[in-house]
């Protein structure tokens, strides 16, 4: 996008009811209302058939969506106006296939190469974890291997459940896998709960990954969380994958493998703007599963995280520009 045109931006909350018309995320246009190209793309996976446990993630999308509504165009935690900054637009539902696993990963693939070859940046809403692998090979693709911030109760690089290798437990040890991670900046934040033996442990650290876990975030703090997190990522393209169950279930109750223990809404939303210098180039927040949730507590809190996320992009593509318009 040229820097002559202005953004589109959402829907003005005090002419049109916030609560009228068909909900798209934060009340921004739809992708073929800004002619097709956009800066930031936000998409909904509507997919579940990779769950261990409570289905349901298929209606996160939609359910973040709805929630978001009430997102207002000024961030005053990044000190942001992030639609105005780029244009972020709501690209709808990849249509996927709930009847095979290996089709829906292809599809979730192929999706993202499309919109990531436009040059925009991915921020996905909905879906269970089983469709950070396909987004990951996409980014990988275009950026080469990428640092990864994975925020979650569980480790998610377990190997098979019932021989199937693309599962929400899995994601990320085929990733490793694949060659699609840069393994020097591997970390998971929130982790806690029962494993299945002490061995999960060291094949996730022998995969590459280190482990902030959720207490430690509660003793050592958000800051200094961040600052580590920060150094380890560097300069490296980030990709950032949020499992909203990461959040202890009383913050996000609507999720299909909820933990005691975890992290309260207020603790990601700060560690995440602790890294807002990052270069985040994609992002998921997935395991939103809304037959579970009560008052929206989880949307309203993927809704949030997800503004956050974009509003790092749209920062990032605001400097950006200013960079190569001085030169
Ligand atoms: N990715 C999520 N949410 N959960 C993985 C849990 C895998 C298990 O059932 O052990
Ligand atoms: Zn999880
Ligand atoms: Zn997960």
């Amino acid at each position: 996008m040229s820097s002559i045109e202005t953004p589109r931006g959402p829907v003005d909350s005090s002419r049109v009811p916030r609560y009228a018309g068909p909900a798209t995320f934060a009340r921004l246009p739809r992708l073929d209302e800004v002619g097709g190209r956009t800066e930031v793309a936000v998409v909904g996976v509507p997919f579940d058939s990779g769950v261990s446990y409570r289905p349901g993630a298929r209606f996160g999308g939609n359910a973040i969506r709805e929630a978001s509504r009430l997102l207002r165009p000024y961030n005053p935690a990044q000190d942001a106006s992030p639609f105005a900054l780029a244009q972020v637009a709501d690209g709808g539902d990849i249509a996927v296939n709930p009847f095979n696993i290996n089709e829906a990963v292809e599809t979730v693939e192929a999706a993202a190469d499309e919109l990531l070859e436009t040059g925009a940046r991915l921020m996905t809403l909905g879906g269970d974890h089983t469709i950070a692998l396909p987004l990951l090979r996409s980014v990988a693709k275009k950026h080469g291997p990428v640092a990864l911030l994975h925020f979650d109760a569980h480790l998610d690089t377990w190997d098979t459940y019932f021989d199937a290798e693309y599962t929400h437990g899995t994601p990320f040890r085929r990733a490793v896998e694949e060659g699609i991670l840069d393994t020097e900046a591997l970390s998971h934040v929130g982790i806690r709960g029962p494993l299945y033996g002490k061995r999960d442990l060291d094949d996730d650290a022998k995969l590459g990954f280190g482990i902030v876990t959720s207490a430690d975030v509660m003793r050592r703090g958000v800051d200094e969380v961040a600052d580590q997190l920060r150094q380890r990522i560097g300069d490296r393209p980030l990709y950032i994958s949020i499992d909203i169950d990461c959040l202890d279930p009383a913050h996000a109750p609507g999720t299909g493998t909820p933990e005691a223990g975890g992290m309260t809404s207020r603790e990601l939303l700060e560690i995440l703007r602790g890294l807002a210098s990052c270069n985040l180039v994609s992002a998921d927040v997935v395991e939103v599963a809304p037959a579970y949730d009560h008052a929206e507590i989880t949307a309203v809190a993927a809704s949030h995280t997800a503004y956050e996320l974009t509003t790092i992009m749209s920062r990032q593509i605001a400097a950006a520009r200013k960079d190569s318009e001085a030169k």
